[in-house]
């Protein structure tokens, strides 16, 4: 049986790093590019198909910030697709990064100066809006868009012939400390990467706690990679300028992945494994050793099960809010027609 594969964000980055490893693998492979820009999406396809001629790679039109698209794609994934096996959730922001210099200095004199570099803990800051709907712009992206993705597409996931995945693509910066479950949008600080991270790791064990049978859900963390994201918070010839330092670093933080190749490595590793052996409590991160070899590890995630269970409950208020939101806005445009 054909392997169905929907990746969210594979236009860029470590999605699109995923996809041509995934490919490369598997021939046979059933490959959907969920993107928001579809010129973007398209160059990508033909990308893809220059080394797999025959590969079946299809489009999905998703922007995973909109609510109404979210509802759309999935209706027209569910229409072309009666089969879905791997979900990744790649598609992030971080909006109007703002790195901390004086605790960036302060953190390299520390002894928590290899955390910060792992982690980027306490130095770096956004600025979050709110889009239309009422949502924060990260909280929505990040986390909630793919929440209603996964609610929508619940009945094919959940199937008894086959177990599927959903692979949330989280990051060590995933604080604790930075999320609040009564503030799940994180409206009242500056660190709502940090939060929404926090939020997918916590509604990832939720999910393998309450779903139904043949539903698993994993989380990864593709270490420091260079993509549009980074290049956000420092321009890129900045970084290109202290790669030298960079691969030094790696010989003390393995987290120091660098090419999207690498950072792709767990959500490949995922791919290779039977869902229902994979450690719900675990996040799985791709790490490169000194001298450039990748592999997967499994940590312990700080999280609980009361906390997710208790997010995932807030997740389906706001899911019921949202959609008598959307409802009501067709009313009024139909109405108004
Ligand atoms: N780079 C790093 O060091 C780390 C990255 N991560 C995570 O990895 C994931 C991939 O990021 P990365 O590859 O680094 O960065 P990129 O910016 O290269 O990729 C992000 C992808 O998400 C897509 N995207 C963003 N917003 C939306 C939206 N509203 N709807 C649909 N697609 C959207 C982008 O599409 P478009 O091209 O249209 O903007 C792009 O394809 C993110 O979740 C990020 O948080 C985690 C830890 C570290
Ligand atoms: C000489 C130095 C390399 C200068 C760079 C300092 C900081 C800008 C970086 C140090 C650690 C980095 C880091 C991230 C961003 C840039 C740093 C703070 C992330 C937070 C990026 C997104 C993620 O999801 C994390 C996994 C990264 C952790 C490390």
């Amino acid at each position: 049986m054909k392997k169905v594969v929907l990746v969210t964000g594979a236009n860029s980055g470590i999605g699109l790093a995923l996809c041509a490893h995934l490919l490369s693998q598997d021939a046979q492979l059933q490959l959907c590019l969920a993107c928001r820009n579809m010129q973007r999406a398209e160059a990508v396809r033909q990308a893809l198909l220059v080394s797999r001629p025959r590969a079946q790679v299809t489009l999905l039109h998703l922007d995973v910030g909109n609510m109404h698209s979210v509802l759309r794609a999935a209706e027209e994934f569910k229409q072309k697709c009666n089969r879905l096996d791997y979900l990744y959730l790649s598609a992030g922001i971080m909006p109007n990064p703002r790195v901390d210099h004086k605790a960036f200095y302060k953190g390299l004199f520390s002894i928590n100066v290899v955390c910060m570099f792992a982690t980027g803990e306490g130095i770096l800051t956004q600025e979050d809006k709110v889009i239309p709907i009422g949502l924060q712009e990260v909280f929505a992206t990040n986390l909630f868009g793919h929440f209603l993705l996964v609610k929508e597409l619940e009945h094919l996931l959940c199937q008894m012939d086959h177990n599927s995945l959903v692979i949330w693509t989280s990051s060590s910066n995933a604080q604790r400390s930075a999320f609040s479950l009564d503030d799940i949008q994180h409206q009242k600080s500056h660190e709502p990467y940090s939060s929404s991270k926090y939020g997918s790791d916590l509604l990832s064990l939720a999910l393998n706690l309450i779903c139904s049978q043949g539903l698993y859900s994993s989380v990864i963390c593709p270490g420091l990679v260079m993509t549009n994201l980074t290049y956000g918070i420092l321009p890129s010839f900045f970084w290109t300028l202290i790669m030298p330092i960079m691969w030094l670093i790696r010989i003390f933080t393995n987290t120091f992945t660098l090419s999207p190749y690498n950072g792709a490595e767990a959500l490949f590793w995922l791919f290779m494994q039977k869902p229902e052996s994979l450690d719900p409590m675990a996040k799985y991160h791709s790490l490169t050793s000194g001298l450039g070899n990748n592999y997967t590890q499994p940590h312990k995630m700080d999280n609980d099960e009361n906390m997710s269970e208790a997010l995932y409950v807030k997740l389906l208020e706001l899911e019921d809010t949202v959609r008598k939101k959307l409802r009501d806005e067709d009313l009024y445009i139909k109405t108004k027609n």
